[in-house]
């Protein structure tokens, strides 16, 4: 089974190079897929969901039999999901939401596999520093919030509103690390320790 080659179905350049980090080779497969929260959905059951379906999602479209990953992240504010900001005003709206206090970043892995599905998830609390309007304004013309949920992005500019970080800073990024390591581990699938020996 180990054998398998293994996918990553995501277009996400963080995604890809976060696997690539920890030495896993892959093989890409993004997939596209509707990310309409279903009524009354809860930001962990939706997270959870949209990464299984897009894991699914390429087994479905695969010619052959293969390990596939697909990942999801979501920030919560107050219970309320923040997606990837549509425009200027939704993501000035989005970051006043998240200034000067802790919001939580939701990140999902799943696994799918012939006979298998397993899934992680992993919360993450961020804090933010106080924003003014023109530092929101100005971080929005850098083109960087645009494709990020919660419309900013750790790794990036962004950093420096960032106060403090209690969880996993690769699941903030887009893929946990530490939980996609597990599971790769828990179904024999080869990283970097396993290929060298
Ligand atoms: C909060 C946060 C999110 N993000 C990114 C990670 C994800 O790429 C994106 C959330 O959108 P997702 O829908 O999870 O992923 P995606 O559409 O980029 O890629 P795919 O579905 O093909 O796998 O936001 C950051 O890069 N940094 C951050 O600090």
């Amino acid at each position: 089974m180990s054998a398998l080659p293994l996918i990553l179905a995501s277009a996400s350049p963080r995604r890809r190079e976060l696997l690539t980090q920890i030495g896993v080779p892959h093989q890409l497969h993004p997939v596209d897929i509707c990310e309409a929260p279903q009524a009354g959905e809860e930001a962990s059951a939706y997270t959870q969901r949209l990464a299984l379906e897009k894991a699914q999602s390429a087994q479905n479209q695969l010619t052959y039999p293969a390990w596939i990953l697909g990942s999801d992240t979501t920030v919560v504010v107050d219970g309320e999901i923040l997606g990837k900001p549509e425009n200027q005003a939704q993501h000035q709206q989005m970051l006043l939401k998240l200034s000067g206090r802790r919001h939580q970043v939701v990140t999902a892995v799943a696994l799918v596999g012939p006979d298998t599905q397993a899934l992680r998830c992993v919360i993450t609390e961020v804090e933010f520093a106080d924003l003014s309007l023109a530092q929101i304004a100005a971080y929005w013309q850098t083109g960087e919030p645009q494709d990020k949920a919660g419309g900013y992005a750790i790794q990036g500019l962004a950093s420096v509103f960032v106060k403090a970080i209690h969880g996993s800073y690769s699941a903030v990024v887009g893929l946990p690390l530490f939980e996609t390591a597990q599971l790769l581990s828990e179904y024999q699938i080869p990283m970097w320790h396993q290929a060298q020996s």
